[in-house]
């Protein structure tokens, strides 16, 4: 049995009585948004419009549909990939490889929902079964990270995870035990990150496309472009799938109930926010206000896109020629930090660009209502948190170079005021 990392480790999240608040906090506020964004009002602040009973949230029906979809993505992630990628070392000098099959999953999905469509399965009858669908998700999350928190206790110490061992039940749970969890080479975490959450939320948003077709003869301009700016941000994640292997999630965090409640319940049903909000309170976009929504999304992807592509093809190979001009700092771990290019502008320019991001998606469903910029406040506060967290951890990594990038590039996210 693998001992606790014990005190040493720095709790975060607000250590047990935070990790525990959160673990309350995130499923009320999926279904307050669920059953806020149906009702006349649409109101974020406030209590809900009624407390759904048991009956109302539980279907076996929907569990069944969960079950069907993970198998469903669980084959595709099988298939055969274009690419295996290898992870960071391991604390015991190994490397798991992985397949990249990412996007492929999402264009057979869309092929499977098309031909779905075409046998007449009634899709946009999916949004009537949000609220049992988002308790089977959140039911799998929590029975899963059980299971996961259980698997951990006989894992060997090598496998841990650097946080989510403090030796507290509650944290521990939370963050996660175990760094990699395998069934045989497949892994959990990896799949659970971009898979079943992200190509859902996309499917979610496709059946609210169709219920508001069959509502109102044609989806709104709005839908329109909500559906394909979102698509567009998911199937750009998926295509740059490799980059998943470096982020905290995947080299720090444990798989808990923070990353499989997240990326199983949270992300399909609370991202597709505004496409719900968009079949419940229908907007009028005329065509002016919708340029101007195209281009602050395009500003914003613009960035996203060049920030991550510019650290992914400097961390994979410095001396490519598209980033081999760019001015750098030299740490002790042999690794460098750009200081110029995109990420000599801002430390996480990335993040600037998502939550630009954010705001046109949130724009989409006018001024009238606070509810549909939801998604902004909280990426917000989720990315100010991360930047914060990541800040830690290379402090840690890189030491006085860190210092150094710091005292050069001060602004954290936005220029000139954080
Ligand atoms: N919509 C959502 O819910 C969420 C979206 N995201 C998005 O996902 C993307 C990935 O974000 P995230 O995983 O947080 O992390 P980042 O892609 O921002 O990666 C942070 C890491 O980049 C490296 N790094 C930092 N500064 C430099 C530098 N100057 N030069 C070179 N490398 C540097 C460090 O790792 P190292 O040195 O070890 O390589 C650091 O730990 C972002 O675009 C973000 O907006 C993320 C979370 C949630
Ligand atoms: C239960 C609880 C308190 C959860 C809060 C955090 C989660 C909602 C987020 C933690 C890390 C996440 C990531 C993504 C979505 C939100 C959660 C689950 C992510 C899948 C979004 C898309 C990104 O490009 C990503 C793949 C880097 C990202 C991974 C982390």
């Amino acid at each position: 049995m693998a001992p606790p990392q014990g005190s040493r480790a720095p709790l975060e999240f607000g250590g047990p009585l935070g990790a525990a608040t959160l673990m309350l906090l995130f499923p009320a506020i999926m279904f307050h948004l669920l059953l806020a964004v149906r009702s006349g009002p649409a109101r974020l602040l406030g209590p809900p419009p009624y407390l759904p009973g048991l009956e109302t949230l539980w279907s076996p029906w929907a569990l069944l549909l969960c079950f069907t979809w993970l198998g469903l993505q669980a084959a595709l992630y099988l298939l055969p990939a274009r690419n295996v990628a290898e992870g960071r070392e391991l604390k015991d000098k190994k490397r798991l490889r992985y397949p990249i099959n990412a996007f492929q999953a999402l264009v057979l999905t869309a092929l499977l929902v098309g031909l779905a469509l075409l046998a007449g399965l009634p899709l946009g009858k999916l949004p009537e079964m949000f609220l049992p669908l988002a308790f089977a998700a959140t039911l799998i999350a929590f029975v899963g990270s059980v299971l996961l928190y259980l698997k951990a206790l006989v894992a060997p110490a090598s496998a841990l995870a650097p946080g989510g061992n403090s030796g507290n039940a509650v944290y521990d749970f939370f963050l996660g035990r175990e760094l990699n969890p395998l069934i045989c080479s497949f892994d959990l975490k990896f799949f659970c990150e971009l898979r079943p959450g992200l190509i859902g939320w996309v499917l979610i948003n496709l059946t609210l496309m169709i219920k508001e077709a069959e509502l109102r003869g044609s989806p709104s301009l709005a839908m329109w472009l909500v559906n394909g700016f979102q698509l567009l941000y998911v199937g750009d994640i998926l295509w740059h799938e490799e980059a998943l292997l470096t982020t905290m999630d995947i080299v720090h965090n444990g798989f808990g109930f923070m990353l499989a409640f997240g990326d199983l319940a949270w992300v399909p049903f609370a991202y597709s926010l505004q496409a719900q909000f968009l079949l419940y309170h229908p907007q009028s976009l005329g065509f002016p206000m919708a340029s101007v929504i195209c281009l602050i999304k395009a500003v914003g992807y613009y960035i996203f896109r060049g920030a991550n592509s510019q650290k992914n093809i400097f961390r994979k190979n410095p001396s490519d020629p598209r980033v081999a001009d760019l001015e750098t700092i030299p740490t002790a771990t042999g690794r460098q930090l750009l200081v110029s290019g995109w990420w000599g502008m801002i430390r996480h320019p990335n993040y600037l660009g998502d939550l630009i991001m954010a705001l046109a998606w949130s724009l989409l469903c006018g001024v009238s209502h606070l509810l549909p910029y939801f998604y902004l406040l909280y990426l917000i506060t989720l990315l100010v948190h991360r930047e914060a967290r990541d800040e830690q951890q290379c402090l840690q990594k890189y030491g006085l170079a860190w210092q150094e990038y710091c005292r050069r590039v001060r602004y954290r996210i936005v220029p000139y005021i954080y």
